[in-house]
C-alpha cells in the first residue's frame, strides 16, 4: 500500500505500527512467564514479565477445554464482564481492585493480563502478627469499605469477599481480586446469552453459588438470596479477623460453619476492641436489611460515621501512606 495522508512510510503501515493501526494483538510470546502466584478453581495465576517494557503482570490463564467441560464458559464471561465495567469505570480516589490490561487466546487457553499485586494477600499478614492494631484494622477496613462503595455504585455485588481476596500493591494498598463468584444486578435488560446445552444458568448458577463457608451470609445460607449487604456481612467478619486473628464462624466442617452463622453463635475474645466489637456487631446482624449501612444510599455514610472509624479521611486513603502492620493482643 501506498503512503498514506499521513505521512507513514508503506513499510511502518505493513507492519502495522503507522499512528493509525491498532497496537498488534499480543501473545503469549510477548510475555516471560514466572512463578505460579495463585490458583483459582479454573485457572492458574502466573507471575509474567512483558518483554518489551519489562513490566511486571499477573496473567490468569485458563484451558478452554477444561472450562467447556465443567459448563464454566459463563462463569469466565463474567469475570471478564466485571473487570470491564471496573476498567472502564476507574475510580481515582478508590482504585482498589486489580486492572485488566489486556487479554488474549491461542488455540487451547484464554489469558488475562492483570495488574500484580506485588505485596499479595492481606491474610498472611494477619496470621504472621497474630492480629492487626487498631490503626492497621482502621485503616484496610476503611480500604475495603471505599473498594465496596464503588463496586456496589457499580451494581456488582463481589459474593466471596474474604482475606485471600484482598490483596496488596506495592504501596501496601488494598487491591480487591476475583470475581469470578461475583453478580452484577440486572437493572438493564440484556439479551440473555445463548448457554451450551447442559450449561448451567445465572439462575441456577446464582443459587448453586456458596462463597468461602466462614464469610458466607446468613441470607445465603437461608433464602439462596444475596444484596449488596452480603458484601457488608464478610467486611464484618474480615475486621473481626483482623482484630482477633481468627474469623468469627470456626468450626471443624463447613456444615457446622454454616449452623453457627445462621444461629449468629460467635463471641469476642477478651481485649477485642470495644469500638471496633461495636462496629462489628452492627455488620453482623441476621437480617441484611438492618446491617450499619445496608439502607444508605451511595455510599455508606452510616458506617464511615461509626466512631471506630472517627477521624479517618476516607477520601484520600489511597494517597495516605498505611500504618505499618505491628501486633496487637
Ligand atoms: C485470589 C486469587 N489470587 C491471586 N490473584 C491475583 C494476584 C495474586 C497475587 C498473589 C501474590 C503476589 N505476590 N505474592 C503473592 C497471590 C494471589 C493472587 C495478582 O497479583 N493479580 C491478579 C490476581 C487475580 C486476578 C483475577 C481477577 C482475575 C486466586 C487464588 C483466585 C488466583
Amino acid at each position: 500500500s501506498s503512503a498514506s495522508s499521513t505521512g507513514c512510510s508503506t513499510a511502518a503501515v505493513a507492519t502495522g505500527t503507522a499512528n493509525n493501526a491498532p497496537p498488534a494483538k499480543q501473545s503469549a510470546k510477548d510475555y516471560i512467564f514466572g512463578k505460579v502466584i495463585g490458583e483459582g478453581s479454573f485457572s492458574t495465576v502466573y507471575l509474567a514479565k512483558d518483554i518489551h517494557h519489562s513490566k511486571e503482570y499477573a496473567i490468569k490463564v485458563c484451558e478452554k477445554r477444561h472450562i467447556v467441560k465443567e459448563l464454566k464458559v459463563e462463569y469466565v464471561k463474567q469475570e471478564k464482564e466485571v473487570l470491564n465495567i471496573l476498567n472502564s469505570n476507574q475510580n481515582k480516589t478508590a482504585p482498589f481492585f486489580v486492572k485488566l490490561y489486556s487479554t488474549f487466546q491461542d488455540n487451547e487457553r484464554l489469558y488475562f493480563v492483570l495488574s500484580y499485586a506485588k505485596n499479595g494477600e492481606l491474610l498472611p499478614y494477619i496470621n504472621k502478627v497474630g492480629s492487626f492494631d487498631i490503626q492497621c484494622t482502621r485503616f484496610y477496613g476503611a480500604e475495603i469499605l471505599r473498594a465496596l462503595e464503588h463496586l456496589h455504585s457499580l451494581g456488582i455485588i463481589h459474593r466471596d469477599l474474604k482475606p485471600e481476596n484482598i490483596l496488596l500493591d506495592e504501596r501496601m494498598h488494598v487491591q480487591i481480586t476475583d470475581f469470578g463468584s461475583a453478580k452484577i444486578l440486572d437493572d438493564k435488560p440484556r439479551p440473555q446469552p445463548r448457554r451450551r446445552d447442559g450449561e448451567q444458568s445465572s439462575w441456577q448458577r446464582r443459587n448453586s453459588f456458596v462463597g468461602t463457608a466462614q464469610y458466607v451470609s446468613p441470607e445465603l445460607l437461608t433464602e439462596k438470596s444475596v444484596s449488596k449487604s452480603s458484601d457488608l456481612w464478610a467486611l464484618g467478619c474480615i475486621i473481626y479477623q483482623m482484630v482477633a486473628g481468627l474469623p468469627p464462624f470456626v468450626a471443624r466442617s463447613e456444615y457446622l460453619i454454616f449452623q453457627k452463622i445462621i444461629k449468629l453463635e460467635y463471641e469476642f475474645p477478651d481485649g477485642f476492641e470495644p469500638k471496633a466489637k461495636d462496629l462489628v456487631q452492627k455488620l453482623l446482624v441476621l437480617d441484611s436489611t438492618n446491617r450499619l449501612g445496608a439502607k444508605d444510599i451511595g455510599n455508606y455514610t452510616s458506617v464511615r460515621s461509626h466512631h471506630f472509624f472517627a477521624g479517618l479521611d476516607f477520601e484520600t486513603l489511597y494517597k495516605q501512606t498505611p500504618p505499618p502492620i505491628y501486633p496487637y493482643l
